[in-house]
């Protein structure tokens, strides 16, 4: 999977609502009511990079969870790295 083009990154963002891009990274923190909550979400989040084989990075501060997404094998931003925020976006954050 080749890096997009500033110009592909640029037509993707408004798609990644709530996702924050610093340069090859895109990146998103959520809060939840409790820890357990917060674990629920991760494993749910666990799940979906198993079954895409694409994973972010994960970072888990009591019930905070903020995750960071970018293609490490190619040093920068692919088309992967979108269709998992969009694959994210069926993961419930508010129950
Ligand atoms: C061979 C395999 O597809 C690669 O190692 C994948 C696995 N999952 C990955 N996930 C992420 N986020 N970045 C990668 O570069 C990456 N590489």
């Amino acid at each position: 999977m080749s890096k997009l083009t500033e110009t592909e990154i640029a037509a993707r963002l408004p798609a990644a609502k709530g996702w924050e891009r610093h340069g090859d990274m895109l990146t998103r923190t959520w809060q939840f009511p409790s820890f357990r909550r917060a674990i629920e979400f991760v494993n749910n989040v666990s799940a979906l990079a198993e079954k895409s084989g694409h994973y972010p990075e994960i970072h888990i501060q009591f019930r905070d969870v903020r995750l960071e997404i970018s293609t490490h094998d190619v040093g920068g931003l692919t088309e992967r790295d979108f269709s998992l925020i969009s694959d994210l976006a069926a993961i419930p954050t508010d129950r």
